[in-house]
Parts: C-alpha cells; sequence; structure tokens
C-alpha cells in the first residue's frame, strides 16, 4: 500500500525487509559472516517531509540526524527479521572531506517532489532545488566516503558471532573540523560506495549489492542489450567508459564492485536479492572477479 506522499506504509517495509532477511540468514546458514547496509531514501524522505510540515512547531532536525535516526528504525525492523539469528546495528558515522567536490555541485535527490513556489521558499532558506520531469526536488552534495570511523566495533560485534548492520543509509556523514571535532554535515553518501567502504573496512572477500534486477546490462534499453555475466575488472571498466551505466542507478554500483575488486577484494556481485546465497558460491549474477 502506498501513503498519499508516496511512501510504503510501515506494514509493508517491515514486509520488504522480511523478505530480504530470509535471503541473509539461508546466506549466515550456510556459515557465512555477514555485514549488512542498506539504502535510507524513502525513510529520510518522511523525515523531511514531517519536518516541512511541522516546522512551525517544532524545529526541523538535520539531514546527519535523519541519517542516524533511519539507521536505528532500519536497524531495529533488520533484527527482528533475523531474529533468533544474533544481530546487532551499529550507529555509523562515516568521514568525508569537507573539500570534496560534491559540496560545490550538489546532485543527490531527496524528498518529495514540490512546485516551484515551495521550491522558492526552500531555495531563500539556503537550500539547493532542481527541477526534474515530475516536478522540483532538493538536491544536496553526495561525497565519496573517506573512513568507515565506526568499522572498529562493527568488526569486533562480527568477531563475536553478530551478524552487523552498518553504515545504513551510507552512514552519517562527519566532517572533521581544523580543530579535529567532529560535526555532521547536509550530505548523503551513496550507499553503494559506503557498501564498498564498509566492505573493505571489515575485510570481506565477497561485496554483494542486492538490488531489483539479476544483471548488470550492457546497451540497456537498445535492441542490443545484453545481461553482463562474470567479467574481470578491466572488461567491466571497458562497459563503464562506453557509458552503459546510468549514474542514478546501475552507475554507483557498478564503480562500488569495481573498486572492491581492484583494491584486493577476491570479487564482487550484482544480482536480485534472491540470487544472493547462490551468488557466494557460484558465478551467479553480474559477476567482478580479480583476475588470478
Ligand atoms: N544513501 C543512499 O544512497 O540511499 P538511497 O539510495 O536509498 O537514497
Amino acid at each position: 500500500m502506498t501513503a498519499p506522499d508516496g511512501s510504503a506504509a510501515p506494514a509493508d517495509q517491515k514486509r520488504a525487509i522480511e523478505r530480504a532477511m530470509t535471503h541473509v540468514a539461508d546466506l549466515i546458514g550456510h556459515g557465512h559472516r555477514v555485514a549488512i547496509t542498506h539504502g535510507n531514501g524513502p525513510q529520510v524522505g518522511n523525515i523531511l517531509l514531517k519536518n516541512q510540515l511541522t516546522a512551525h512547531v517544532v524545529p526541523p532536525v538535520p539531514l546527519d540526524w535523519c541519517g542516524a535516526q533511519t539507521q536505528g528504525t532500519l536497524g531495529a525492523l533488520i533484527m527482528n527479521a533475523l531474529d533468533p539469528i544474533p544481530a546487532a546495528t551499529v550507529v555509523t558515522r562515516t568521514l568525508v572531506d569537507p573539500g570534496d567536490p560534491a559540496f560545490h555541485d550538489p546532485v543527490k535527490p531527496i524528498g518529495q517532489y514540490f512546485s516551484v513556489v515551495e521550491a522558492r521558499r526552500f531555495q531563500a532558506l539556503g537550500q539547493t532545488w532542481r527541477e526534474f520531469e515530475r516536478g522540483w526536488r532538493r538536491v544536496v552534495a553526495s561525497p565519496r566516503p573517506v573512513q568507515i570511523l565506526d568499522a572498529a566495533p562493527a568488526v569486533a560485534l562480527m568477531e563475536a558471532g553478530y551478524t552487523v548492520v552498518a553504515a545504513g543509509g551510507g552512514g552519517v556523514p562527519v566532517v572533521r573540523d581544523a580543530d579535529g571535532r567532529l560535526h555532521g554535515v547536509e550530505a548523503v553518501i551513496d550507499k553503494d560506495h559506503a557498501a564498498c567502504a564498509l566492505a573493505q573496512a571489515v575485510g570481506a572477500d565477497i561485496l554483494v549489492i542486492a538490488t531489483d534486477v539479476p544483471h548488470a546490462i550492457a546497451g540497456y534499453g537498445t535492441p542490443e542489450a545484453r545481461p553482463i555475466g562474470s567479467v574481470t575488472p578491466k572488461e567491466m571498466r571497458v562497459l563503464q567508459a562506453e557509458g552503459h551505466f546510468a549514474s542514478g542507478s546501475m552507475g554507483p554500483k557498478v564503480e562500488a564492485a569495481l573498486r572492491f575488486v581492484e583494491e584486493g577484494g577476491a570479487k564482487a556481485v550484482i544480482t536480485s536479492l534472491d540470487n544472493i546465497a547462490a551468488a557466494i558460491s557460484g558465478n551467479i549474477g553480474t559477476t567482478v572477479n580479480r583476475e588470478s
């Protein structure tokens, strides 16, 4: 069921998480140690809308607070869905560089579509809004993750036998001041780039990016469209350079998979949720394999 703001109702979100976690439980049942991360776009959109509707009554919360809140909510739902498998959620901060060029060119759309009148009102408050096909939407910086700051507790929990939920929504974006103090920033870190950074930080052998489709597609939307199976990083870089992967969808997944393998990971898989257990043992989905 869809609410009037276009988002899924809590019961439907819970059901989707339960469905996803049956596949993760399958992996754990086969003896794999798992760190889970997730997006949070719809949930942050929900908080932003409440911010806007209630700003005259309660102070709106900043974007890094929205990220932290959604990590808690989604982490709790994931842990319930995995029960009785021992699981723990780490509220995770991701360090970003205040000099990242993304802060000068905000491109990540967040929240709902609004009319130009409302967009102008928020622009006057200092926010960046852009016009899309369906209306006006706020855009924020999407800087690259520099470091998953809370990787150490995630690793300790994994070593103690917990399945860990971490870096949800790309992690709570923080920068370090000149005086060494950390503070949150108005940004959204791409979840796929953060997944790569988390996988590296916990020493994962395999990065699995679960999505709606079983494969990345070369020539998407053309008569030559073909699913991409097992590839080397070099072959995938060629396809990437030919422009096969859209920036807002498959692009970051492909880049995250490539970086993971190029920087020492054994393999990275992009596939649909129901394939993830099979993807670990075989070459199912789009698999970037380290060259031997
Ligand atoms: N952080 C992030 O990329 O999440 P969504 O894809 O859910 O917006």
